[in-house]
């Protein structure tokens, strides 16, 4: 897929994964609408781009992907002003095993409504233009983080819903592709101050600062790559790649 003219939408895409991924779609042609809740982040993004960009090929409004009427909101703004959506990444999410109902609705629940409602300007079989979901889910999503069961459970639904999307999408003719990517340890404000975000199972902590250490750390950048290689390569559709400092690979799934 050619990004030159294709408009895009990225969910927390204020800082870290979704900061470089909007990075890497704009500097690849596509126009990119922002979507967060933190806004002073966001505008000082936003006046960087909009020197790097222009003022014309990067929009952002404020949005909690908690809310189905914030999400509508901004998805009919992009619409209204670029002409329709070619590209969704559902990158928002946070680490909270203490507030854990919102660790839900963002991480999960943020990824079903997103992908819902953008269906509605990006169906095919509805008057829209087709084109690709890419949502963001964990190494998480494939395997228990023990010190962040909620955390993992959501990585996982987001793992699960993609592929079953993207089963979906194809037999029902809709002609969106639904992807997913599955990073390790990326360096970003998700992993400060862990204890706190772990809640109950904070004596865990050591866990993860062991595979830290074992594994190693990505940059948010390496994880832009891989899903600029989804978003760009049309044979790709529910897969899933897994992304760690050694490299990455496409998972294969038991076949039922
Ligand atoms: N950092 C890692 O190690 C890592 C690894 C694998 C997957 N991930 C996933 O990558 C995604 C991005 O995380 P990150 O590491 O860049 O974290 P981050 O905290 O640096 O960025 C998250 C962004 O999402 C925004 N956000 C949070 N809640 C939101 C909401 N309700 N609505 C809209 N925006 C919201 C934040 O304001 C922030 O800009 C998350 O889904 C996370 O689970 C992170
Ligand atoms: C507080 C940091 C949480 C970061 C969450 C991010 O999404 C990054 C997740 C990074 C790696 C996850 C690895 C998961 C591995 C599982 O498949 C399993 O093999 C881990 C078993 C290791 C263990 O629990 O001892």
């Amino acid at each position: 897929m050619d990004l030159s003219g294709k408009i895009a939408v990225v969910t927390g895409a204020a800082m870290g994964i979704g900061k470089a991924i909007t990075e890497k779609l704009l500097q690849n042609g596509a126009t990119v609408v922002l979507l967060d809740v933190n806004e002073t982040a966001a505008k000082t993004l936003m006046e960087d781009l909009s020197k790097q960009y222009g003022q014309d090929r990067t929009l952002f409004l404020s949005c909690n992907v908690e809310s189905e009427e914030q999400i509508k909101a901004a998805f009919q703004k992009t619409v209204e002003t670029f002409g329709g959506i070619n590209i969704l990444c559902n990158n928002a999410g946070i680490l909270n095993e203490s507030d854990w109902e919102k660790t839900v609705s963002i991480n999960l629940l943020g990824v079903i409504r997103g992908t819902y409602l953008a269906l509605k300007h990006m169906n095919k079989t509805s008057g829209g233009r087709g084109g690709v979901i890419v949502n963001t889910a964990s190494m998480a999503g494939l395997g228990p983080l023990i010190s962040c069961p909620v955390y993992t459970a959501t990585k996982h639904g987001v793992v699960g819903f993609t592929r079953a999307m993207s089963g979906a999408s194809t037999a029902l003719g809709y002609g969106v592709r639904f992807n997913v990517i599955c990073p390790g340890f990326v360096q970003t404000e998700l992993l400060s101050d862990p204890n706190s975000k772990m809640g109950q199972f904070s004596h865990l902590v050591d866990v993860i600062e062991q595979m830290m250490i074992k594994d190693g750390t990505l940059n948010a950048t390496e994880v832009a790559d891989s899903v600029l290689e989804m978003v760009t390569d049309e044979t790709k559709n529910g897969a899933a790649l897994m992304i760690f400092s050694k490299g990455k690979q496409y998972i294969t799934f038991p076949s039922m």
